[in-house]
């Protein structure tokens, strides 16, 4: 959608909620958002894209993360733009971890219509945002605006958080405006998460080691990832053979203007499927952890997009759902923003809670921070996080591979 100048928050949540209305009609999140200059000056709006023709097509999709990247992207191409400090993202809904911790990350000013008690950084609504590292509080409390809600409904609010930029002169959010952004993204929530629950149970999973080297699942597999299913171990319990993966994607994280982090897939039966290094040069927030999750879901929806249920199906029973494989970080999380924003992008990964029998999805490989410390993050994330998909980081067990990284 093209706008062109706003300098009044109402004005600007009103296109944030014109995006969520237009993301409910895709079938996705009802969420959406804008990027303002310094002047009010509206750069892009956008809406959530985490769903497309009924199927995942990429759960990092949210608004703000792809308002992020595209100011990189346009950042690279030479497009001068104002530093993020002079920039303002305006979207419909409290941000969840990933987008939080990708605004601190790159510095950005945001301004926040609906509440997301579940996965909003402000889940409670105090903000005094005890669902961050301690360390990314204060700066939470200088960039993130919640303004006030003028009325008397369930809707309205007292302004909150830091003050808007000053080049806005009208700093409130009108009650119906409010209640669009709020009812939009009630309307979509509990359908999309359904979506991230419909794959097949691990033990209807069929092992993709079965399948000719010439099937179309391992051509495109193997086309994203050379590698693809050149290792397997017991499943969850990955070992010193994982280890050439991942150090070479590490290097290559290194080359991409990363810290040498990489991310490795490996599905219900073991195999690596996927071992991805950030591309942290191409834009601030292009994390492994980003590149695998997104890159792992987007084969997915390349293959079943248009196709028929049957081969659908297929692909669903060869390439499962992450929840049912294991995540292997190279690093593990630390108290930055970037760690910060890979837990959130797990979440929004799962989406729901992790298999009974797989309480070890996520596992790295060099720890971050001490573990208690890790477990202490974790648990005063937001309730979607802590409470349902119960994120619980855990280092690999095999002494080798921790050796062969260190
Ligand atoms: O796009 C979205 C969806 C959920 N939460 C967000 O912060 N953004």
């Amino acid at each position: 959608m093209a706008f062109k100048k706003t300098i009044d928050v109402q004005a600007a949540v009103a296109i944030a909620a014109a995006e969520a209305i237009a993301a409910k009609t895709q079938g996705t999140f009802g969420v959406g958002g804008l990027m303002l200059d310094q002047h009010g000056n509206v750069l892009q709006s956008l809406h959530n894209n985490v769903i497309k023709q009924g199927l995942i097509f990429d759960p990092t999709a949210h608004g703000e993360r792809q308002l992020i990247d595209w100011y990189y992207a346009e950042r690279a191409r030479g497009r001068e733009l104002p530093e993020p400090q002079d920039i303002t993202i305006v979207t419909s809904l409290d941000p969840c971890c990933m987008c939080s911790g990708a605004i601190l990350a790159g510095g950005f000013n945001v301004v926040v219509a609906a509440p997301d008690k579940s996965a909003g950084v402000n889940y409670d609504a105090s903000a005094t945002f005890s669902a961050l590292p301690e360390a990314l509080r204060p700066q939470a409390e200088a960039t993130f605006s919640y303004p006030a809600i003028l009325g008397s409904s369930l809707y309205t609010r007292a302004s909150s958080g830091a003050a808007p930029k000053s080049f806005f002169i009208g700093k409130t959010i009108s009650e119906p405006t409010q209640a669009l952004c709020s009812l939009v993204f009630e309307a979509t929530a509990g359908e999309v998460t359904e979506l991230f629950n419909t794959d097949l149970p691990q033990q209807q999973l069929k092992c993709p080691m079965t399948l000719a080297s010439h099937h179309a699942i391992v051509r495109a597999l193997r086309q994203l990832y050379p590698d693809a299913l050149a290792y397997r171990c017991t499943p969850q319990h990955p070992d010193a053979g994982l280890a050439p993966f991942l150090l070479q994607a590490m290097a290559r994280d290194r080359e991409h203007g990363g810290a040498g982090d990489a991310v490795a897939l490996l599905d219900s039966f073991g195999n690596l499927l996927l071992c991805m290094p950030g591309r942290m040069s191409y834009s601030g927030i292009r994390s492994a952890f980003m590149e695998t999750t997104r890159a792992y879901a987007q084969l997915r929806f390349k293959l079943m997009a248009g196709a028929t249920p049957a081969q659908q199906d297929e692909v669903r029973q060869y390439l499962g759902h992450p929840k049912d494989g294991t995540f292997v970080f190279a690093q593990g999380p630390d108290s930055g923003a970037i760690s910060f924003m890979n837990l959130g992008a797990y979440g929004s990964t799962m989406e729901g809670p992790l298999p009974l029998k797989n309480p070890t999805q996520f596992q790295y490989v060099l720890p971050g921070m001490p573990e208690a410390e890790l477990a202490a993050l974790c648990a005063t994330m937001p309730p979607l996080y802590r409470n349902i998909i119960r994120i619980r980081p855990t280092q690999v067990a095999d002494q080798d591979l921790i050796a062969a990284l260190a």
